[in-house]
């Protein structure tokens, strides 16, 4: 008796379920052909919680792998359809959203403008930018800040400049280090990024003003996921208030700037006030300034902490990655000159290495467009309103995209042209018109940092796991003993 209450009680959820599914798949409002299949999950929440949960696992894509790769008989309008397929339809975090892990789908969102798709953030995040933030305004002001921001790397002036200064920093930390202790290289790194994107940025040095800057960051970020309630004694509200502390010293030093600018540019700010436009503001640009600081301010010392971390489990690709550093220091010795800009990422290898920990390490899994208006893409329907997540995780370690996606493997790169910063199957910086303009900053920080750290120390790393979620990370911050090499 039981067994066939079971049974029955059994066959009324995969009913229910699989008319769940059906619905889902046939609601669109809109007369274009619709291959969309997916849950909406529950009442509110979706499927928000599969995601976070499986987003602390040690694969994260497994909440886009469990529904893609999903077998289960559905009858749609098509015939029988045994999968959700590479895109389905979901409810996270609050909106319907389409999930893409297909390379081509992904990458004609990211290419279409404003028109079709605008950037979405979760409200803690909007609450936090400036109204005039780069990440949030669409349309010609934003193509203008963000050329100006990507022109800014291309001048040989700047890239000679911004070379010697983070090579500085660098070089500065490094010496500190000790060999009777554990050095947190994601600590280190975080450190150092800070100070040379604050110098980038608006010129500032090390000193006073800097760790103000950095304590009331440090403040500020912490409220980017929190939830979005402004009410004092939250941790949004603490955020504001860091914020405001803030953009009052970065006018400042904004103001100062713009009473005594010089046409020949030394940082991101000088580029914007120099700006002809007249559409630049220096509220603009201080809001600008510290906006910018949030995709460079983790992102960075995450590549440079994972590429660590990867080496020291693979010594086949260190010993090649010193190799090459060593004799390149070697042969501007015997020159008599320093590294460059050009030096340091021309070196075929160590890029391969650094591209490989962005494929591998997805710093940022992936973003999100809300669609302007319905927009059909390969046949799926995105509908007016809802979020797109291109998640380029799941695309990065597809094995029909990249064999063996879970090994580290830095050779497949070779020979190679990854310079632009993406193709369809490889998008850690983004595409489009909101391709990441700090990625060659990014690399070159990266390569300056490989480069001094393989050639004047050997370390062991202590064991250490890596955390997807909510952002990446170390799970004990990379901690590693150095000894300093005798060359
Ligand atoms: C490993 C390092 C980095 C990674 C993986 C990374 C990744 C990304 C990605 C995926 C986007 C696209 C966001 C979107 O399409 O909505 C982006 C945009 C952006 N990144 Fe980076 N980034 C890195 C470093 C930096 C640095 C160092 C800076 C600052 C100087 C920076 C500044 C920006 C800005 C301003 C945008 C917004 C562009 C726009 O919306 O027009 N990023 N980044």
């Amino acid at each position: 008796m039981d067994f066939i209450i079971s049974a029955v009680v059994l066959f009324i959820l995969i009913f229910i379920f699989i008319r769940r599914l059906w619905i889902s798949s046939s609601s669109s409002s809109s007369p274009v052909r619709s291959r969309l299949l997916g849950t909406m999950g529950w009442p509110f929440i979706g499927e928000t919680l599969d995601f976070i949960s499986c987003g602390y696992t040690d694969h994260p894509q497994s909440f886009m792998d469990k529904r893609r790769l999903l077998i289960i008989p559905v009858q749609d309008r098509y015939g029988i359809c045994l999968r959700y397929g590479k895109v389905f339809k979901s409810h996270l975090f609050g909106s319907p959203t389409i999930v893409s892990t297909d390379a081509e789908v992904s990458r004609i969102v990211l290419q279409s403008d404003a028109n079709s798709f605008v950037p979405s953030y979760p409200k803690s995040l909007t609450e936090l930018m400036g109204g005039s933030s780069i990440l949030r305004i669409n349309g010609n002001l934003h193509r203008r800040i963000h050329g100006l921001i990507g022109g800014f790397f291309k001048s040989p002036y700047l890239k000679a400049q911004v070379t010697s200064e983070m090579r500085k920093l660098i070089l500065q930390s490094m010496d500190t280090w000790k060999e009777d202790r554990p050095i947190y290289i994601q600590d280190e790194s975080k450190h150092i990024a800070f100070q040379v994107l604050a110098k980038t940025l608006m010129g500032l040095d090390p000193g006073e003003e800097m760790e103000y800057l950095r304590i009331q960051f440090q403040k500020f970020i912490a409220g980017l996921m929190s939830l979005p309630l402004k009410l004092p004694g939250t941790q949004l509200h603490r955020s504001l208030q860091a914020k405001k502390k803030m953009v009052k010293l970065v006018l400042k030093i904004i103001r100062d700037k713009r009473m005594n600018v010089s046409p020949d540019s030394k940082d991101v700010a000088d580029v914007l006030l120099n700006d002809k436009s007249e559409k630049l503001t220096d509220e603009l640009i201080s809001d600008n300034m510290i906006d910018l600081m949030i995709p460079g301010e983790d992102s960075v010392p995450l590549l440079i902490t994972l590429a660590i971390k990867y080496l020291s489990d693979c010594p086949k690709a260190l010993h090649q990655l010193k190799e090459e550093n060593l004799e390149l220091k070697t042969r501007k010795e015997d020159l008599g000159e320093s590294l460059c800009w050009d030096d340091y990422l021309s070196m075929p290898f160590t890029q391969s290495v650094i591209t490989e920990t962005l494929r591998m390490g997805n710093i940022i899994m992936g973003v999100i467009r809300k669609a302007m208006k319905d927009v059909e893409i390969k046949g799926y329907l995105i509908p007016k309103g809802w979020c797109v997540l291109t998640h380029f995780r799941s695309v990065h370690l597809d094995e029909n995209h990249h064999q063996s996606p879970h090994l580290f493997n830095p050779w497949r790169w070779q020979d190679r042209d990854m310079s632009s910063g993406s193709s369809s199957c490889f998008t850690p910086f983004g595409g489009g018109l909101r391709l990441c303009p700090g990625l060659d900053l990014a690399r070159l920080e990266a390569s300056i940092f490989l480069h001094h750290f393989v050639t004047n120390f050997r370390w062991v790393a202590e064991e250490d796991t890596i955390i997807n979620f909510p952002t990446v990370r170390m799970k004990k911050k990379m901690p590693i003993w150095v000894k300093r090499e005798m060359n």
